[in-house]
């Protein structure tokens, strides 16, 4: 049997992200995110509710202030005590996975979406993903953009502004565009 775009997406192969099966996906997930977004920050059941609606895979506990916006929801992992300060974008179109005690300024961005750069494939509509990861005990500054396919090693920390193109090792301080190791963070 052929692979559904659905499964190609998520595997990271080349897909269609017309295929009506995940146009029905992002406007779920984009009316869950506006939902949310509307919201009181006092109704806590109600963000609660609908952050467990739209994110199946992430600890029930973890705190997203919103404004939040994702693809899809169901491809992000977070695992316990998680922050995200305000206005987190996550494209999961592949696997996003975050470790435990991971902490987000704001403004954060998390793109697993990619596009071909050359010109006359781009426009035919085909894409593809690679997934991001994040370890545990990371800290990620404000305004930081994470490129497809990165990894960031456990304890580390990403400076302010930074577009982190390239898998970060454990526990440095790593900032800048783009994105290099400044010290360990042992040395604090
Ligand atoms: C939930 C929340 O997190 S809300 C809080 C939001 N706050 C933030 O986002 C702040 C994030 N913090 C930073 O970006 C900090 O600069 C840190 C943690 C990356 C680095 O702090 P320190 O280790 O104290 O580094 P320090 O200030 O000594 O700078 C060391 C060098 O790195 C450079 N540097 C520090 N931060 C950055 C950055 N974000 N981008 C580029 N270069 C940087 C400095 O200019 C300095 O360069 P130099 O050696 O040429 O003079």
């Amino acid at each position: 049997m052929s692979k559904s775009e659905k499964q190609k997406m998520i595997e990271g192969e080349n897909y269609y992200s017309s295929d009506p099966e995940l146009v029905a996906d992002r406007l779920r997930a984009i009316d869950l995110c506006f939902q949310f977004n509307h919201t009181l920050p006092s109704q806590q059941q109600a963000r609660k509710e609908l952050l467990e609606a739209l994110l199946p895979n992430v600890d029930k506990q973890a705190e997203i202030t919103g404004p939040f916006f994702c693809d899809y929801g169901y491809n992000i992992k977070i695992g316990q005590r998680f922050y995200a300060n305000t206005d987190l974008t996550i494209l999961d179109i592949a696997p996003v996975t975050i470790g435990d005690d991971v902490m987000f300024a704001p403004h954060v961005q998390l793109y697993t979406a990619a596009h071909p750069t050359h010109p006359e494939r781009r426009i035919s509509g085909i894409e593809f993903g690679k997934p991001i990861t994040i370890g545990n005990k990371v800290w990620i500054g404000g305004g930081v953009i994470v490129c497809p396919g990165v990894t960031i090693g456990d304890g580390s920390v990403i400076g302010a502004g930074s577009v982190v193109t390239k898998d970060i090792p454990p526990r440095v301080v790593a900032a800048g565009n783009p994105c290099r190791v400044l010290r360990s963070v042992d040395e604090d």
